[in-house]
């Protein structure tokens, strides 16, 4: 793979050396301006998207939430049923207004909008040669043969496969397959690059690879590009900016530094390594359902509201030989006798009792999914020392504390 890496450096330098072709792809002052509705079925999308030229935002969210319905949306393989498309200043889909007042409907086939669209799989056409493939990319722009097929021998070496053109794509691995794809894709000149899953089929030297190359591409060219993906890696290599998606809708975005710091909903909070309670704060602590979480830093705001933590920072014991997690907090309310009449106790902050759910492992240990609720749970992970003392096993119950220290109280999203 040494040669590979080596023209994938190579290639990072000849796109700086281009900045004619980069001018020309970067997608005017605008870059892009959506606002998406969709529906595929009984699903529904709603959403805004913008990128600026040079930016790269990432859609991140579970599977089923829409991220490749709005690509295909954008791309123009699925139609809007409401909402517009622009790109660099151009409508690509909506409505355009009329000299008499009233508007018609306008809306480009994909290959008029100058939209590249990257997939999991490379989807080259396997009786053509690799550069005829690269080639086809310019020539559905109306670029005269001679010439797309000299511009496509440039981005074959600009991906690190000059000299590849000859032969056939099944000649190729998948890592290869896919930069072929990437110089298709840049061939046909695109103002927006969405890259849905690029690297999912790849291994993860070959993804290594190909991410790098790619970024190397999108910040020399400025080409806008959306990049949907559930692995946190490509956000960080790619994206300036994450959006989260859930059930059709944005529910979180931020820089990519800023959601993974402070993530506010799940899904997010998942992919930042976060353990994340839902609840609502007041007086400074969260009350959640699975109790009072309490930070050094008290919450500065009343309302929904999350507490982050490492699952890790959780420290965890057999709930048999522990103390009960409703036991009154120090000056607390009475107990025995006087308690039976007594409001419900406070329950002491950042401790919760838990039945294991379960197992499953962690970087050097183990993680628990803990039930604490009806329908709540709020995981912890064990040191293989930890683990080896507490010999875990699904049904037990635990008592889990935490250090204030340890805990992070943020308003929800939205
Ligand atoms: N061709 C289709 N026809 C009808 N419904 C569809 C079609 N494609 C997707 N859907 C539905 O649209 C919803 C969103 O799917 P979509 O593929 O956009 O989600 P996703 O976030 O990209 O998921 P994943 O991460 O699993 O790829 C799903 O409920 C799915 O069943």
């Amino acid at each position: 793979m040494s040669g590979a890496a080596g023209a994938s450096g190579a290639d990072a330098g000849s796109h700086r050396d281009r900045p004619r072709a980069a001018a020309s792809r970067a997608a005017g002052p605008h870059g892009l301006d959506a606002r998406i509705e969709v529906h595929r079925g009984g699903f529904a999308a709603h959403a805004e998207l913008q990128v600026a030229p040079g930016e790269v935002l990432a859609l991140i969210g579970p599977n089923g939430a829409g991220k490749s319905t709005l690509l295909a949306a954008l791309a123009g393989l699925v139609p809007l049923d409401a909402g517009e498309v622009r790109l660099g200043g151009r409508l690509l889909e909506g409505r355009v207004d009329r000299s008499d007042g009233a508007s018609r409907p306008l809306r480009l086939p994909p290959e008029r909008r100058r939209i590249g669209l990257l997939q999991q799989d490379a989807g080259l056409f396997p009786h053509l040669s690799v550069l005829e493939n690269v080639a086809f990319g310019a020539r559905a722009q109306g670029v005269r043969r001679g010439h797309a097929r000299a511009e496509a021998a440039r981005l074959l070496d600009a991906v690190g496969l000059g000299g590849s053109g000859g032969g056939r794509p099944a000649e190729l691995s998948g890592g290869q397959r896919q930069r072929v794809a990437i110089a298709r894709a840049l061939a046909a000149r695109p103002e927006l690059l969405l890259l849905d899953e690029p690297f999912a089929s790849l291994d993860v030297e070959a993804a290594g690879e190909i991410r790098a190359l790619l970024a190397g591409i999108l910040v020399a060219d400025r080409i806008p590009a959306i990049v949907v993906s559930h692995d946190v890696i490509d956000a960080i290599v790619l994206a300036g900016r994450i959006a989260v998606v859930e059930q059709g809708v944005i529910v979180e975005q931020g820089t990519t530094h800023g959601v993974l710091q402070a993530p506010r909903t799940p899904f997010a909070a998942s992919i930042a390594g976060f353990v994340l309670v839902p609840g609502t704060a007041a007086d400074g602590v969260l009350d959640t359902p699975a109790g009072t979480f309490a930070s050094t830093e008290p919450a500065g705001f009343t309302g929904p509201g999350v507490a982050l933590f490492r699952p890790g920072r959780v420290r965890v014991v057999d709930a048999a030989g522990a103390a009960p997690a409703s036991a009154p907090v120090a000056g607390g309310r009475p107990r025995g006798a006087e308690a039976a009449s007594a409001p419900r106790p406070v329950r002491a902050p950042n401790r919760w009792e838990a039945r294991i759910a379960a197992l499953r492992p962690a970087p050097g240990g183990v993680r628990l999914r803990l039930a604490v609720d009806a329908g709540a749970f709020v995981d912890a992970e064990l040191d293989a020392r930890a683990a080896e003392e507490l010999r875990p096993a699904p049904g037990a119950r635990v008592l889990c504390t935490i250090d204030p220290a340890d805990v992070a109280l943020h308003p929800a999203a939205g």
